[in-house]
């Protein structure tokens, strides 16, 4: 089974994503991780983030055992990943990747952008799960001060309402709910909660409850 999970920045996804693969025994795949070990490189490098030529030679070039490392989180390289992951060029150069992590058994659960209408536009399972804008903004905050930095709320507001508009508006695989995907919407939701619910749409989906 292939579970797709797609939504605007810090809405919950990678957090569901490695909770929903740990309930089903899946493996997990954060996409963002990928855009944002571009978008490192290229910073690392000095490069100029709208060089697509550049990107994608990175892109085809990318090692998956960098995909932990901790200052990918980072707000100015989640800016950067935004730039970079609207080149159509170095999205072509991380499909199959991605494909072919979807197509390993037993199953996987993938988290991004455009899982549900570009990579996996077959998956058995799509989930676009949202929240409040000012309430992830609050959990970036929360997030950030438990690492011991500094957190301007308003600042990463103002970043999560940019990447949101640039990932919307490009014309590569822009950011959309496919139309066979079920909303979750985890604003009054712990993520206790918001996992309940994501295995009840799961299991109502399998169990052909559910038509999505
Ligand atoms: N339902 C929820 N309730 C409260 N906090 C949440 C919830 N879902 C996620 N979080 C927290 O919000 C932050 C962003 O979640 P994350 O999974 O990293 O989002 P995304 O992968 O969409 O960027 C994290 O600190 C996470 O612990
Ligand atoms: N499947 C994906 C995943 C991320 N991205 C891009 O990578 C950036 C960082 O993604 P992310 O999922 O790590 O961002 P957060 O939601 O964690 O803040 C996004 O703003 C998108 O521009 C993408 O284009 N496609």
């Amino acid at each position: 089974m292939i579970i797709a999970i797609d939504g605007p920045a810090a809405s919950g996804k990678g957090t569901l994503g490695k909770r929903l693969a740990a309930h089903y025994g899946y493996r997990h795949l954060d996409t963002g991780l990928i855009y944002r070990a571009v978008a490192k490189a290229m910073l690392d490098a000095a490069a100029d983030l709208a060089d697509e030529a550049r990107a994608a030679e990175i892109a085809r070039r990318l090692d998956v055992d960098t995909f932990g490392d901790p200052a990918l989180k980072s707000q100015a390289v989640g800016e950067a990943a935004s730039v970079v992951s609207a080149h159509p060029t170095v999205r072509a150069a991380l499909l199959d990747f991605q494909r072919r992590f979807a197509a390993d058994p037993p199953g996987a659960v993938l988290d991004g952008r455009d899982i549900g209408t570009v990579i996996c536009p077959d998956a058995d399972v799509k989930i676009f799960v949202v929240a409040k804008p000012e309430v992830r903004a609050q959990r970036r905050a929360l997030e950030a001060q438990g690492r011991g930095e500094p957190a301007d709320e308003a600042a990463i507001l103002a970043d999560i309402l940019r990447r949101d508009e640039r990932d919307k508006s490009r014309s590569a695989a822009p950011l959309k709910q496919a139309e066979d995907a079920v909303l979750l919407d985890n604003s009054y939701l712990d993520i206790e909660g918001g996992v309940r619910a994501a295995i009840e749409i799961v299991e109502a989906v399998r169990a052909g409850r559910r038509r999505v």
